[in-house]
């Protein structure tokens, strides 16, 4: 078949032929060459697009090689691991720029035990407020290496230079709602991100017991209430719980093949200063104080939604109980030895209150009313109430919360207009 090349050029004399000929195969030359250098061009600006996306990939997976394989980083993780009281623990603490990270590791390191914080710094909430927390730990002596529990690099490394007891995962895609939004992230952190950590704890010697964040999102759908351990947790409402639901799977597997201790902690809507913005209760406080509507939800039938609101001091108690009473792995070189610790435990308040409620003493503390906007809950992975029975920590890790809602509302407010410069009359 000709091409349509071919009839453009055929000559209408004989003489011109050549000359035609000759002028289209040139015409056809250039047409190739140009073709060729703009497929070679395409190439070069896609492979360099690749090499660019790979390392700024990896800069955000990852400190550079050259930062953490430096003398000064090194010494700033030894340093910070160093135990200070008789009997003390060495902790890694993955998501410590986090809310319950940063409480952690300040509570570890005020009554001696080594902390080495790890953090991506995501930005799934104001990265500043994390930084903020960074500074707080920097401050009180606690080193943060900046990494990604998917990076098996930095893990290879931390767990090179310090013999940990333990490791408190506290790192993780955290919010319900937001799994509708960015599935992949939940995946990514909470499934991912915990096997590469499980791997580096196996392999390390000595292992480290292992305590980690599960959910009270796990007991889903469940309408028996109070939610206790043995309750099942096979009929997640979300996408968040589901991977939280396999995190406990997961570990689980961990702890039969490798013999890792392994501690698992639901927790119940933590909440208190230094906390998430993307929690009701911090968003709430931040549109009362602007003047700015909120939006309540409200179950089928009109019925008001309850949670069973935690306070941060109590969840501190709750994971230093758990580090204290985890018992040993028993593994080492990626070995099982013999049996190792599996528990799981809620770290609820067991007095669950309304959404509703959670607003008026919210008001009460901020001295303002709430622009309420009252719609049924979307079928977003939310639940209706979740309410902890919490006797097992109390018999096994001596848990015992002791802050109701009212006074842990207070004590956050009063970090809350601190922190953003209220009582100084900056922005009110
Ligand atoms: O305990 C848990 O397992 C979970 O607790 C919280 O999840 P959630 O209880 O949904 O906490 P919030 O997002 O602060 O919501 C609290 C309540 O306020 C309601 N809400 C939330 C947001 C909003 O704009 N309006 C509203 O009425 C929610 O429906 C819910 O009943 C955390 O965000 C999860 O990371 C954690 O795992």
């Amino acid at each position: 078949m000709r091409s349509s090349e071919d009839e453009y050029v055929f000559p209408l004399t004989p003489g011109k032929f050549k000359i035609e000929r000759t002028h289209a195969i040139n015409r056809q030359f250039h047409r190739c060459t140009s073709t060729l250098f703009l497929w070679a061009l395409f190439l070069i600006v896609l492979t360099a697009m690749y090499i660019s996306l790979f390392t700024s990939g990896n800069r955000c997976l990852s400190s550079s090689p050259s930062l953490y394989d430096s003398v000064e980083w090194q010494k700033q993780v030894r340093d910070s691991a160093q135990i200070r009281r008789s009997n003390g623990l060495s902790v890694l603490v993955t998501g410590a720029a986090g809310f319950v990270g940063t409480h952690v590791s300040l509570a570890l390191k005020k009554r001696g035990d080594g902390v080495v914080g790890l953090d991506n710094f995501n930005d799934y909430y104001d990265p500043s407020l994390k930084k903020a927390r960074k500074n707080l730990l920097n401050s009180n002596g606690i080193f943060i290496a900046e990494g990604d529990i998917n990076d098996a690099r930095i893990l290879a490394k931390v767990f090179d230079i310090v013999a940990f007891t333990h490791v408190m995962h506290l790192a993780a895609q955290a919010g319900v709602r937001y799994a509708i939004e960015n599935p992949h992230s939940y995946v990514h952190s909470n499934v991912a991100g915990l096997v590469t950590l499980l791997e580096a704890s196996k392999s390390a010697n000595p292992q480290p017991a292992f305590v980690w964040a599960s959910s009270s999102s796990v007991y889903g759908l469940n309408t028996k209430v109070p939610f206790s351990e043995s309750d099942r947790t096979d009929r997640p409402a979300s996408l968040y719980a589901a991977t939280k639901k396999a995190g406990e799977g997961i570990t689980h597997t961990y702890n039969h093949i490798y013999g890792l201790s392994i501690t698992g902690l639901r927790f119940f809507t933590v909440y208190g200063p230094w906390g998430r913005p993307d929690m009701a209760y911090f968003s709430f406080t931040r549109n009362i104080l602007q003047g700015k509507p909120i939006t309540v939800y409200r179950g089928k039938n009109g019925v008001d939604l309850a949670r069973d609101f935690t306070y941060i001091d109590d969840i501190v108690k709750g994971c230093l109980g758990s580090l204290d009473t985890s018992g040993k792995s028993t593994g080492s070189g990626g070995k099982k030895r013999g049996p190792a610790p599996y528990r799981i435990f809620n770290l609820g308040n067991t007095s669950p209150v309304t959404v509703p409620t959670l607003v008026s003493i919210l008001e009460k503390h901020l001295k303002a009313k709430a622009k309420q906007n009252v719609v049924e809950m979307p079928g977003n992975g939310d639940v209706p109430f979740t309410h902890a029975n919490i006797s097992l920590a109390r018999r096994e890790i001596g848990y015992k919360p002791t802050t109701d809602l009212e006074t842990g509302l207070k004590k956050f407010v009063s970090w809350y207009l601190s922190y953003y410069g209220y009582n100084q009359g900056k922005l009110l």
